[in-house]
């Protein structure tokens, strides 16, 4: 667990971070979000000690980070930035590589991590351990990051805008496939972004930033429906909020499990956003969409009625 308790650092007269106090738990992930220059990068970067506070505490797993020397700190965090800062001159392999190299792990160890965390990233290890940074795409750069990030097992993943520098249904994909590493690895991470989007599909727990305060925290379900004030209302669309509520809600928060009745068509998930539900409605020409469980099997239905909370 990542803990801030009281957490200022000031740059020249202003505070860039202001007294924050923060919790992440262990394996989630949280988003901090907010306009740019309220704080986030700075919030981010002392944590791996790339910058230390003026005030206050963060503690990791209970101790105190300013007693850990940063590159010990380093090797137990990843990191994640937009420009991916990947080695030009060492192939794909070698920049996975470089934690476990620096902690000294066997060679075959390090060869068969490289190859799972490539593979992880959906990268095919035959086609592109041997390459070199330049001969990537931008989006493939970053699966690289991310994987490099990972390379050690580290307790907390953190990402500065990582996608910020990709088209968008890249970045989807690239947010999809984090998704299922950290639900596969139980990896703690904190991602930056001021893109709401991510931050719903992404953030477990938002963190809402404005000028060095965290105002607001909470899921994305829950500071959507009640932002704290009208900037965060308007941070996350302002007349269009209730249109990523629906990205943040699931099918299967609205839909009715015990109706017996039949509907046609492939049924949607019950993890699907509403969102998503909503499309497949406006698409299909109907109001209603069964509904498939697919953690228990139970079928449903869902009702136009009760997506938009009539
Ligand atoms: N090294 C620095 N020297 C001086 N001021 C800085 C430095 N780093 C950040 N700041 C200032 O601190 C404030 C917060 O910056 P920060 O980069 O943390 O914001 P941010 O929310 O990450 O913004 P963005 O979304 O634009 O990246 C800004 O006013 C910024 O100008």
């Amino acid at each position: 667990m990542i803990e801030f308790e009281s957490v200022t650092r000031s740059f020249g007269g202003t505070r860039a971070v202001d007294e924050v106090t923060l919790a992440v738990e262990r394996g989630t992930i949280c988003a901090l979000v907010g306009t740019s220059g309220s704080g986030k990068s700075t919030l981010l970067r002392l944590v791996n000690r790339l910058l230390d506070p003026d005030g206050g505490r963060i503690r990791l797993d209970g101790v105190d980070i300013a007693g850990i020397a940063p590159v010990e700190l380093r090797r137990r965090m990843g990191y994640v930035i937009q420009s991916v800062g990947l080695f030009p001159h060492w192939t794909v392999e070698r920049n996975v590589a470089t934690v476990p190299l620096l902690l000294g792990w066997p060679a075959a160890r390090i060869a068969a991590r490289v190859a799972e965390l490539l593979d992880l990233v959906g990268l095919a290890p035959d086609v592109h351990a041997r390459r070199y940074p330049d001969e990537l795409s931008g989006g493939q750069q970053q699966r690289v990051g991310v994987a490099r990030a990972l390379a050690a097992d580290p307790e907390l993943l953190l990402m500065d805008e990582p996608f910020g520098a990709v088209d968008p249904p890249t970045r989807r994909s690239l947010q999809d496939s984090l998704a299922a590493i950290q639900k596969r690895t139980g990896t703690t991470i904190i991602i930056v972004t001021h893109d709401v989007e991510e931050a719903i599909r992404l953030g477990g727990t938002l963190a809402v930033l404005e000028h060095g305060r965290l105002v607001q925290t909470g899921t994305p379900a829950a500071v959507l429906a009640h932002p704290a004030n009208e900037q965060v209302a308007r941070f996350f669309g302002g007349p269009l909020l209730g249109l990523h509520l629906l990205q943040a809600l699931n099918v299967g928060n609205r839909a009715n499990f015990t109706d017996p009745s039949q509907v046609g068509g492939e049924p949607i998930d019950a993890d699907a956003s509403l969102e998503t539900a909503l499309a497949r409605m406006i698409a299909e020409g109907t109001s209603r969409l069964p509904v498939v469980n697919p953690a228990n099997g139970r079928r449903g239905v869902l009702e136009l009625a009760e997506l938009v909370g009539l």
